[in-house]
């Protein structure tokens, strides 16, 4: 059992729920016809491997995210609040499918609420 103040990274179940979190939803919002026309194109592969990345380092995780900030990742994508608010909603549910803690998944999806200014263009 993890201890009580360990890190949201080692409390969620480090990069191996992380990077199983991060291939559903892109998984999901890729095909979702709500959300698919920004990932035309895209390298799926490299997406889910930068956004797992991403996502331990703001979890606290030993990980180098070397990629775009979220503004420039998606500046010319133009994402709108509704796409914002249902990729949200996909991980959430991702996180209820996949067991992850009510406390663990109020605290990430915290962290991650805020970009919504940097993320939504449009
Ligand atoms: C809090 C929410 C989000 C986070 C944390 C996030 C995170 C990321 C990260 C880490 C990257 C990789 C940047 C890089 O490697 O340089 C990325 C790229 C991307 N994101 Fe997001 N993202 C979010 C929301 C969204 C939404 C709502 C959409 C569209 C529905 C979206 C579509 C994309 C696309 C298409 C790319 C690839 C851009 C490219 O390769 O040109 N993201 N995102």
């Amino acid at each position: 059992q993890p201890k009580p103040d360990a890190s949201l990274f080692s409390r969620i179940g480090g990069l191996p729920m992380l990077s199983r979190l991060s291939n559903q939803t892109l998984d999901i919002v890729s095909k979702d016809p709500r959300t698919a026309r920004s990932f035309e194109g895209v390298k799926m592969v490299t997406l889910k491997q930068s956004l797992t990345n991403f996502l331990c380092v703001k979890t606290g995780g030993q990980c180098e995210y070397e990629g775009e900030t979220m503004k420039n990742a998606h500046a010319d994508a133009h994402i709108t609040m509704a796409e914002f608010e249902i990729m949200v909603e996909v991980l959430r549910e991702r996180m209820d499918i996949n067991g992850v803690g009510t406390k663990e998944k109020n605290e990430l999806l915290k962290i991650l609420a805020p970009m919504k200014r940097d993320v939504v263009s449009d």
